[in-house]
């Protein structure tokens, strides 16, 4: 709502005090917002500047409250409702946060705060290392007054968790009981301690474009808000929706790419509904099991859209789907099938040509690794669907470091025809195969295009392949929408756009974002500067600018002996900086390198006391309890509060390291490793450990910069 051309936005602190309110406060509150869209500007009576702020903030009296609230024109933000006998006084509102400084750079300068300052705070605040790392937990924090029926009815906290909560008295306990939703919980440390205004600031900003909804949503008959999304974002929401083609989205970890494909699923339908096509079908694809669940998580919240008409799922699911329709079910080969038929391959493979030629051809496939090889196989001539030797023999080779000679071409290609005749003799395929057979079939008019609006997230790991089924999929291109950072590419081994489908072309529809919404400035430009630090890690300049909303701690390198050790480091490090946020200890992910890594961790740090669970990417349960242990590959696009990489003391990995090759193969491999621990580090909100083992030998677990990480 506009009024005297004023716009509401409001921060979660505000939203969740006002579950504690009664309809007839709200209906007060609501008069007075309506008020204060009228004229916000202070009166030295009802309307004041609170004093020592910083930045301007102004309070509101409203009846026995006082709502909080900031100016930028055109919108007036609603920073948080307080009782008036609850240090709503200028001067006591931050003087009663224990620890101020550290609050102001943990949670990062206030908005529109200078960047100098920014840094002050950061480099003044404590220190965060000690702290987050001392041997014994500091004294937990007792809660200011008991928790009662009274107080958990009046909060609205549902009689099934009473039982769990009334012994509660301190506030480490309350942030981390098990068996009951953060957001009773928090609600509930929000009525005990008050959360400084300045850390209410850094939370993000959602869209009150009606202020009878406060009541609609206390009432349960809205889901949520809208996000405030910035005038960059909110341009690719709706772009070319109405003409030109397909619109590409770049941009680096953070910048908000998933938010604004799934902002897009609600645009799309608005504009289709304008239309009157309330039926059409919309797919939202992205690459892991996690993010499909996340993405679903995040629609189901997103007033006005509709997901019965949604369809969100992996590439590949869909793919599995179609192939399924057409008869009988695909046979995709597992994991270690595939390494199997590899293997068997690499031993029985014939060639062809006088013995010289063979003997020649059999010695040129030895020169490169087995790891490799796979990988030219599936990634290269399956994926790539190159139909026969001359055309591989002139094929170029993107993303491949090591030249191949064409009589090293002809022995892969020898390689290549055994390996595909045994896994026919197995009745299976790889995955390459089934999307490059999905694809045919699409192009063969055996799907046709079913979907109105098709949005890819995270394409940069996708197949050729597995993209021209998707492109085929969609009715209009105008409505096709994809989003990419090859920086974070893991899996494929880079394409051209036009390669897949010519609709690709992208002609001033590519664009790139530059603004960090998720990780401190101090997060992200470690993660770079670990990227960067090997020739293996090229980044792929996006764009020369990089702006962050939030800042805090530099992240920190451990190097520990043993696991016990590591173990031991994670214990201390995960509770203490989730309290210090004021987050439970389901606020924390550690990321491993592998399966068996994960399981092991969480098993110690379940022995040790902390409750953790490793989680496969189709079993991710971003609600539950306890930290989440889960692989690096599968915490893809996910994020995560409280961040450490470990898992690493066992040397099996990375797998780089182990066998001998060469130094062109090392690279190459070592690259997707580093952008896999880059992916890692990126989930990072606000604190981020990495463990490595003190005895390290490869050069992935090296690069860690004394300016950008704490090294103590
Ligand atoms: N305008 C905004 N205001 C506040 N928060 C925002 C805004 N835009 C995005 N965010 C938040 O930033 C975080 C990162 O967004 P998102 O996951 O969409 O980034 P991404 O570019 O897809 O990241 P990645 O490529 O690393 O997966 C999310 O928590 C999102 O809610």
């Amino acid at each position: 709502m506009a009024a005297g051309d004023w716009c509401l936005l409001q921060k979660p602190e505000f939203l969740r005090a006002l579950q504690t309110l009664s309809p007839k406060e709200i209906r007060l509150v609501i008069e007075k917002l309506n008020l204060l869209l009228i004229d916000p500007y202070p009166d030295g009576h009802t309307r004041c500047q609170v004093r020592h702020m910083g930045i301007p903030v102004y309070r509101l009296r409203c009846g026995v409250f006082r709502i909080f609230y900031t100016l930028k024109r055109p919108y007036i933000c609603v920073l948080a409702l307080r009782r008036r006998d609850q240090a709503t006084y200028d001067g006591e509102l931050d003087a009663a946060v224990p620890d101020g400084t550290a609050a102001l750079a943990l949670v990062a300068a206030a908005e529109g705060a200078a960047e100098e300052e920014r840094q002050t705070a950061a480099q003044s605040a404590p220190a965060y290392w000690e702290r987050w790392l001392a041997p014994q937990p500091p004294p937990k924090r007792a809660l200011p007054e008991p928790i009662t029926p009274e107080l958990l009815s009046r909060l609205g906290v549902p009689p099934a968790f009473h039982a769990r909560l009334l012994p509660l008295t301190t506030q480490e306990d309350l942030l981390d009981c098990p068996g009951v939703p953060d957001e009773y919980l928090l609600l509930i440390d929000q009525h005990m301690f008050e959360r400084p205004l300045v850390s209410v600031l850094q939370q993000p900003d959602y869209l009150l474009s009606d202020v009878e909804d406060l009541l609609r949503y206390r009432q349960g008959e809205l889901v949520g808000f809208l996000l405030h999304l910035s005038p960059e974002q909110e341009t690719f929401v709706r772009r070319g929706l109405h003409s030109g083609g397909p619109t590409l989205l770049k941009g680096g970890p953070g910048t908000g790419k998933s938010m604004i494909a799934l902002y897009r699923v609600r645009a799309i339908q608005e504009e289709l509904r304008r239309q009157g096509r309330e039926e059409a079908r919309l797919l939202f694809t992205t690459y892991t099991n996690a993010l499909v669940r996340s993405s679903e998580q995040l629609l189901r919240q997103l007033p006005g859209v509709d997901l019965g008409c949604v369809e969100v799922q992996t590439a590949d699911r869909l793919i599995f789907q179609l192939l399924s329709s057409l008869g009988e079910p695909p046979r995709p080969l597992t994991p270690q099938e595939e390494q199997q038929l590899f293997a068997q391959a690499l031993e029985t493979v014939c060639f062809t040509g006088s013995p010289a030629q063979q003997r020649a051809q059999r010695q040129a496939l030895s020169q490169l690794g087995a790891e490799y090889l796979r990988r030219e196989l599936t990634q290269v001539i399956l994926a790539r669907q190159i139909p026969s030797l001359e055309a591989y023999l002139r094929a170029p080779r993107p993303g491949r470091r090591v030249a191949l000679s064409p009589l090293q071409r002809r022995a892969v290609w020898a390689l290549y025809e055994r390996f595909v005749a045994l896994v026919r003799l197995r009745g299976k395929e790889t995955w390459q195969q089934m999307r490059v057979r999905a694809a045919e079939c699409a192009a063969a008019g055996w799907f046709p295009p079913c979907y109105d609006a098709v949005l890819i997230d995270e394409a940069q790991d996708l197949d050729p392949a597995a993209l021209r089924l998707l492109v085929l999929l969609c009715r209009d291109p105008r409505l096709l929408f994809i989003t990419a950072d090859a920086n974070q590419s893991i899996y494929g081994s880079g394409f051209a756009w036009t390669e897949v489908h010519e609709l690709l072309r992208f002609r001033g529809r590519t664009s790139v974002l530059t603004v960090n919404y998720r990780s401190t400035r101090e997060i992200a430009e470690a993660a770079r500067a670990y990227l960067q630090a090997q020739e293996s890690g090229e980044l792929e300049s996006e764009s020369g600018e990089r702006r962050y909303v939030h800042s805090g701690p530099v992240p920190a390198l451990r190097r520990v002996a043993s696991r016990a050790e590591e173990v031991d480091l994670l214990r201390r490090f995960l509770p203490a900086a989730a309290h210090e946020l004021r987050l439970g200890i389901g606020a924390c992910a550690v990321l491993t390198p592998t399966v068996r890594a994960g399981r092991l961790l969480a098993e110690d740090l379940q022995a040790q006391g902390l409750p953790a669970r490793f989680m496969r990417s189709h079993e991710l349960d971003l609600e539950a309890a306890g930290v989440k242990v889960l692989t690096l590959p599968s915490a893809k696009g996910l994020e995560f509060p409280v961040v450490a990489l470990a898992g690493f003391t066992d040397g099996s990995w990375p797998r780089s390291a182990l066998s001998a090759l060469s130094a062109e193969e090392q690279s190459e491999l070592q690259a997707i490793d580093r952008r896999t621990l880059f992916v890692g580090m990126t989930r990072a909100m606000r604190a981020l450990l990495v463990v490595v083992p003190s005895e390290a030998s490869s050069p992935l677990l090296e690069g860690f910069d004394a300016a950008y990480w704490n090294l103590a």
